[in-house]
């Protein structure tokens, strides 16, 4: 998993068209959606986090989490995003990740939000600038590592 973390004023993305055949359903207000004083996680889902889900899932809540505390972002955004790798998990797969990614957030008492799922999506982001504004973070299941 690549997750790009973009300490924000706000995000704020519009859904333009369908990008796969049964992307997630949504509701005519999830068509747009913002979020201001934001953590953004832009997240591309990789094929080898189809070895342990679970594993994954957890570890991207856990630095997620350490760098909202760092940055004191009471707020986090996820952001489905298949432009992190060349080695994309099948939607259905990522669609479920992200899903507990986002949920494992939520239990952790954050104010969550999330972009729809399976959607060319517009969006606009004002990065904050600060030195910790900008983040990458890459997750391997451990099985994967020994190969
Ligand atoms: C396109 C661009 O504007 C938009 N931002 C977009 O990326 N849309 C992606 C994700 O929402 C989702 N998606 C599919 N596979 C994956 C994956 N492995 N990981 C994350 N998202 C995925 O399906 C869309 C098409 O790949």
């Amino acid at each position: 998993m690549r997750i790009l973390l973009i300490h924000s004023d706000y995000i704020e993305y519009e859904v333009k068209d369908k990008a796969i055949k049964n992307p997630e359903p949504i509701s005519e207000e999830e068509k747009k959606g913002r979020m201001d004083e934001v953590l953004v996680a832009f997240i591309s889902v990789e094929k080898v986090d189809e070895t342990n889900p679970e594993e994954v899932v957890s570890k991207a809540v856990e630095e997620i989490i350490n760098v909202a505390s760092q940055v004191k972002a009471e707020n986090v955004f996820v952001y489905p995003f298949a432009h992190l790798s060349s080695e994309l998990a099948k939607p259905s797969v990522a669609q479920e990740i992200l899903r507990k990614v986002y949920e494992g957030l939520k239990e952790k008492g954050y104010n969550v939000g999330k972009a729809p799922f399976g959607y060319y999506k517009a969006f606009k982001i004002s990065c904050k600038g600060h030195p910790l504004a900008e983040l990458s973070r890459t997750i391997i299941p451990e099985g994967a590592k020994e190969e």
